[in-house]
């Protein structure tokens, strides 16, 4: 998969509204928050929880769930290593994009590899990018399994499953790590409630 450019001839066009102007029309600070983690760890649930919570707050967030992308966008990826690696490209743009609009941005994929989300947030000023670890035991999400997937790759009918026979390389210097406390995994309220002080802390809520 191609990843560098082949455009020649190529300018960067300006325009007078610019990120500054939407993000002081939003009253927020446009970033990316990129969760990352083993299948069934809860990215989609505290994406979501996160995403409700910052509405409740009159902040403008999207979310880009891994799933829902590899129904359009990233439709013509599969699992293997490249794939992964270019469907983490495309939506670190797509994000770049929306971070660009003013917006905060969650973005909930596996991505698995730490060069590529490395990558995602190389494409962005470095406090913009929140990488977020669920740092969850994979014996939990495989309990958890609601989607039937690891007793499949258990049994062989899914080949190359992350965490199974397939690699997962946890972030070395993440911003925020939701892990169980005594045994007991966050509320997704909680879970949620760990982003948007972070967020806060760093004046992401205003303008
Ligand atoms: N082989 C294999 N490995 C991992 N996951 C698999 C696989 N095959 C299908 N699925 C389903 O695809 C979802 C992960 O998609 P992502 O785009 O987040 O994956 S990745 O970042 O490119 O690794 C993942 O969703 P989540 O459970 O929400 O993580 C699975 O439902
Ligand atoms: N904090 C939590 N407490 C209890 N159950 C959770 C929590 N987060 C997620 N779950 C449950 O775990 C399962 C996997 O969560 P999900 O968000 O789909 O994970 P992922 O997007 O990482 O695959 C779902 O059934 C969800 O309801």
């Amino acid at each position: 998969m191609a990843t560098l450019s082949n455009s020649t001839n190529i300018f960067w066009q300006d325009c007078q509204i610019g990120r500054p102007e939407r993000q002081k029309l939003l009253n927020q600070k446009g970033c990316v928050v990129w969760i990352t983690g083993l299948s069934g760890s809860g990215k989609s649930t505290l994406a979501c929880s996160l995403s409700r919570e910052l509405h409740s707050r009159g902040k403008l967030s999207y979310v880009l769930d891994g799933d829902n992308l590899r129904h359009g966008l990233n439709k013509d990826l599969g699992f293997k290593a490249e794939d992964r690696t270019e469907n983490i490209r495309r939506t670190g743009e797509v994000a770049k994009l929306f971070a660009d609009a003013g917006l905060i941005c969650v973005a909930s994929l596996i991505s698995p590899y730490r060069r590529d989300r490395d990558t995602c947030r190389a494409m962005l000023p470095d406090a913009n990018f929140i990488e977020v670890f669920m740092n969850m035991p994979l014996e939990l999400c495989e309990a958890r399994d609601p989607k039937g997937l690891y007793k499949l790759a258990r049994a062989g009918k899914i080949k190359g499953f992350t965490g199974i026979d397939d690699p997962y390389e946890p972030p070395i210097n993440c911003e925020i790590e939701i892990k169980q406390e005594n045994g007991n995994c966050p509320t997704p309220t909680m879970m949620a409630g760990q982003v948007v002080t972070y967020l806060e802390n760093k004046g992401f809520l205003e303008s």
